[in-house]
């Protein structure tokens, strides 16, 4: 099978199409191991689907599956326009739901998903901290300088929230840096799309923020986020890392 490797602003992943859906977690942990696989956060299978240009299956690099992946769906409308799979302007399906995505060279654009906020206010470990869903769940809390994040602590809200856990400061009204503990990666990855927009959603309902912002995530990767009604639009450069092909994969 021919597998190609991208990074989306430092999140990186394996993509291939298949015509046939089934179960590839274990595929997505061998593939995703960075020291006996190629090494990526997630694993991305697009399918034929019949009325979108493609439906999706995104593994995280722990096998877990996700609903949705906002850098994983930069990469995947990048991979799928190259392929010929789609053109410039796409609709695909995520167990999320359905992503609108356009490709300008190296810059792909996605439409999120109706982001929800699940809940406000959660006070743990001396902070505040809300529940926002951006396709997956996410916990944010906002702090004065980015060394505070705790990975130990990140941990265990992983685990007690299920969710992805984000500490974002507000550098200006147009300018918000992010670190993210992702979950199914359980580890901090160099950016997390659905993360930079739950962090961006907090910081807009406080009024602390713009409508359109610019987003900086470990790997200091500029990315963008504007919001439209309640739809965001997320924006930022793909890398095509490498191709390459491996036997025995399905
Ligand atoms: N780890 C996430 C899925 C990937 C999200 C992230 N890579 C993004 O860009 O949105 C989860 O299991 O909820």
């Amino acid at each position: 099978m021919q597998l190609v490797k991208y990074s989306a602003s430092g999140n990186d992943f394996i993509l291939y199409h298949a015509f046939t859906k089934r179960d590839r977690s274990q595929i997505a942990r061998e593939l995703c191991n960075r020291h006996e696989g190629i090494g990526a956060d997630g694993l991305i299978v697009l399918l034929p689907h019949n009325e979108y240009d493609f439906v999706w299956d995104f593994y995280n690099a722990d096998g877990s599956e996700a609903a949705m992946c906002g850098n994983g769906s930069r990469a995947a409308a990048h991979y799928a326009y190259s392929f010929g799979l789609a053109g410039k302007k796409m609709r695909f399906l995520t167990l999320a739901g359905e992503i609108e995505a356009s490709v300008e060279d190296d810059i792909v654009e996605s439409q999120l998903t109706p982001y929800k906020i699940l809940q406000r206010d959660i006070e743990e470990f001396g902070r505040e901290w809300w529940l926002i869903d951006t396709g997956v769940p996410h916990l944010v809390t906002i702090v004065d300088d980015l060394k505070h994040f705790d990975k130990d602590v990140a941990r265990k809200l992983r685990e007690k929230y299920n969710a992805n856990v984000n500490y974002a400061i507000i550098h200006s009204p147009k300018k918000i840096g992010v670190r993210t503990y992702e979950r199914g990666v359980e580890d901090e990855t160099l950016a997390c799309g659905t993360g930079m927009a739950a962090c961006y959603v907090k910081a807009q309902q406080e009024g602390r923020v713009d409508k359109s912002v610019n987003l900086y995530p470990k790997s200091g990767e500029e990315l963008a986020i504007r919001q439209e009604d309640k739809n965001l639009f997320f924006k930022g450069r793909v890398k095509k890392i490498f191709e390459t092909f491996k036997e025995g994969i399905v």
